[in-house]
């Protein structure tokens, strides 16, 4: 029976993909603006050293705006308000960061409502041990309960299905409109997703998932920013900010002596201003928000991430594996042409090919079927007597037991020609000419026989997808090594390799084989990424450092995956990596700006701090006054924060370059660009500050 409903599939272009729910950005930016004051609870800001000094100091120079003598008499006029200004701008540059990561967050707040509307506590029909079934609460359901859903009804809970055939509505999860074929056994399509509808006939599901437990839960919590911990690349960042902040507060500390020395006294708050503006303040402010908004970006690509550090290894990814049907080529194998061997007519090959596909449900096999059909084939022995043999990843072949005792097969050539070596049969030259013609043409050949006796070769072509060599060469670029993990022979594979551009390919390989192969590469000291569906990957899934499991896949892939691919696209792979390294760049970028501005910083406000004592002349930024060189230094201190939070949103501009091609490109544009931008805007500032007489 040819279903007219497919199970989701891939191949679709990027503008095709629709994403998942998504709330407008509606009172995103009101919420984001709530929530930057609530996170100014001393609690929250401890989480990050960099900016709870920023706090601390802002209580200090508020307290000294209220008594400028607190810490002992300071000279001078018009502390009262410059203690005052100081205070405002430092409490901007605190709500500036907070308002970082509330954006960030919001937008996975959003998400996370939208994917909730579409969840609603339901209830369920669950089967008795003597087969009745009782209604019940969904959330009253355990692993291993068994229910039974009808046309209408929300399914209640993630499961696998073990008996009936129906479509299913997908589109709360996958935002994919087309509906979902259902059934039983087969790997694909068995699994359902508690929160989706069924649309015609009834399914009997095991529950697979305890109630708030299941893919949907987990997908909520996750947008939701919920379970997000620190990344060991953010933990490190954190604690190297955390310890220049405190070298800076140790110099900070040592001034007063040198200041009294040469006999300029300074106040509190200048101290303050100082250590504020020398702290890493803007990256410090920004950390989170790139964070976030990196696994925010895997989720807009349709990417159930398990985890900010699963986005991460992204980035670090040294070796790619593939596979090749499907990934780099289309995966539409269809059978193109027979070729008979051993003085075999078109007609004899074509009968034993279709005898050996008759039960064979795969793409494959069922344009076997319709090629030899249209040759004129038929099919002659009682279907009903016959034995289906499937086709299996590892045996490599399928095919049937017929009623009079004779085994057919298909399948690839060296797994056929056991199967007729062990029952003695010859094997002719003529077979490999006939196989190497299909395979130098990228095709796949499956040899088919009637036990003993070779009949031929069906070439089944397949396609490269378009564009798929440029992004192997990009991934080059960033240092990234692609390999091709094959069942087909070595010359289709080498074919496909060489017009793909793969760095490597291995041919004829099992399943344990992808296992293999990871952990050859991992003892090398590489990053392994990986995607599959089925069953068979789950511990290749699970060994990868990244392993995407295909949304159209088996409970138990998804569950060993550290990410879903809810459009089930294998080449989305190669996007997540690009994301990864994107976000690696961004913090490394921001980093290197944020720590640059600091020699503008000490040229604006170290001559002010000694003006008086006559080093004025280090003044060579010509600034106003000491009182307006300070709060220039700091007001772009607090301005940055926010001008910069688009980019750590949306990330630096991609290249792909290698990681030290990129590390010397940033230090030449953020590096240089953060020695030189604050010169330029802090003088400006200066500017507008002594036009208005502020100080
Ligand atoms: N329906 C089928 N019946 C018999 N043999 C098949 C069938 N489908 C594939 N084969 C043979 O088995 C081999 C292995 O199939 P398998 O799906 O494991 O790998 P593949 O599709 O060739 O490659 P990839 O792992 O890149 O997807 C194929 O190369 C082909 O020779
Ligand atoms: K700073
Ligand atoms: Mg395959």
């Amino acid at each position: 029976m040819e279903s007219p409903i497919k199970p989701s599939q891939s191949g679709k272009t990027r503008a095709e993909r629709k994403h998942t729910p998504k709330a407008s950005n509606k009172g995103l930016y009101q919420r984001a603006i709530k929530d930057a004051f609530v996170k100014l609870n001393p609690r929250i800001m401890l989480k990050n050293p960099v900016m709870f000094l920023v706090w601390v100091g802002t209580i200090i120079t508020a307290l000294l705006t209220f008594d400028p003598n607190l810490f002992g008499t300071v000279p001078g006029e018009n502390q009262r308000l410059f203690n005052g200004l100081i205070t405002i701008i430092l409490f901007f540059t605190l709500l500036f960061a907070n308002f970082a990561e509330a954006v960030a967050e919001g937008r996975g707040k959003a998400q996370a409502d939208a994917l909730r509307s579409t969840k609603s506590e339901t209830t369920a029909k669950k089967v008795l041990p003597d087969n009745s079934t009782q209604e019940v609460s969904s959330t009253s359901l355990r692993k291993g309960d068994q229910i039974k859903v009808v046309a209408g009804d929300m399914i209640p809970a993630d499961g696998e299905v073990i008996g009936g055939t129906a479509s299913v509505d997908e589109s709360a999860i996958t935002g994919e409109s087309a509906p979902v074929l259902k059934e039983p056994g087969s790997d694909m399509a068995s699994s359902v997703t508690g929160g989706t509808r069924i649309l015609s006939d009834e399914l009997l599901i095991r529950v697979t998932s305890d109630p708030g437990k299941g893919f949907l839960d987990r997908m909520i919590a996750l947008v939701e920013g919920a379970e997000r911990s620190k990344t060991p690349n953010e933990i490190a960042l954190t604690v190297l900010l955390a310890v220049l902040s405190q070298v800076f507060l140790i110099v900070v500390a040592t001034l007063p002596a040198i200041a009294n020395y040469v006999g300029t006294p300074v106040s509190v708050a200048i101290l303050i201003a100082l250590l504020v503006a020398l702290i890493p303040t803007t990256i410090g402010g920004l950390l989170s928000a790139i964070g976030i908004a990196g696994m925010d970006r895997v989720a807009q690509f349709n990417v159930v991430a398990t985890s900010g550090r699963a986005v991460e290894a992204c980035g670090d990814v040294n070796t790619l594996i593939l596979d090749k049907t499907g990934t780099i080529t289309l995966g539409n194998r269809l059978a193109e042409e027979f070729l008979p061997v051993n003085s075999h007519s078109i007609e004899d090959i074509a009968n034993v090919a279709l005898a050996a596909s008759v039960f064979d449900d795969t793409p494959e096999g069922k344009s076997i079927v319709r090629l030899a059909e249209k040759l004129g084939a038929k099919v002659n022995f009682d279907r009903s007597q016959a034995e289906a043999i499937e086709f299996s990843a590892r045996t490599r072949m399928s095919g049937t037991n017929l009623d009079d005792g004779s085994q057919v097969r298909k399948g690839a050539v060296d797994a056929v020609k056991g199967f007729v070596r062990s029952r003695n049969g010859q094997l002719t030259p003529e077979l490999d000419t006939a196989y190497e013609r299909v395979s130098r043409l990228g095709g796949t050949p499956l040899a088919v026989c009637q036990d003993s006796e070779i009949y031929g070769i069906i070439y089944l072509k397949d396609v490269i997808k378009p564009g798929i060599k440029e992004r192997f060469d990009q991934l080059r670029r960033m240092g990234v090594r692609t390999v091709m993990l094959t069942g087909d022979n070595r010359i289709t594979a080498s074919v496909i390799a060489s017009e793909a551009g793969v760095d490597d390919f291995i041919a004829e390989a099992t399943p344990e084989d992808k296992i293999a192969v990871i952990q050859q590469e991992q003892a090398k000291g590489k990053l392994v990424a990986m995607t599959g569906d089925g069953t068979n990957d789950a511990p290749a899934l699970a060994q990868a450092n990244v392993g995407v499991a295909m949304n159209s896949g088996t409970q138990a892939a998804k569950e060993a995956a550290n990410m879903v691919d809810l459009d089930s696209d294998p080449t989305k792979l190669i996007d997540l990596v690009t994301i990864g390294k994107q976000l690696l760049i961004t913090r490394g970028a921001l980093t290197t700006f944020s720590l640059s501005n600091d020699i503008a910083k000490y040229f604006a406000i170290i001559p002010a701090i000694f003006a008086s004592a006559g080093i004025g002349k280090l003044n060579i930024m010509g600034l106003a006054s000491a009182q307006s060189a300070i709060l220039s230094a700091l007001i772009y201190n607090a301005l940055i924060i926010p001008a910069l939070i688009p980019l750590a949103l949306k990330g630096v501009k991609f290249r792909p370059l290698t990681a030290n091609q990129l590390l010397q490109r940033n230090i030449l544009i953020y590096g240089l660009g953060g020695v030189i931008a604050p010169f330029i805007a802090i003088k400006l500032i200066d500017v507008l500050i002594a036009g208005v007489g502020l100080a």
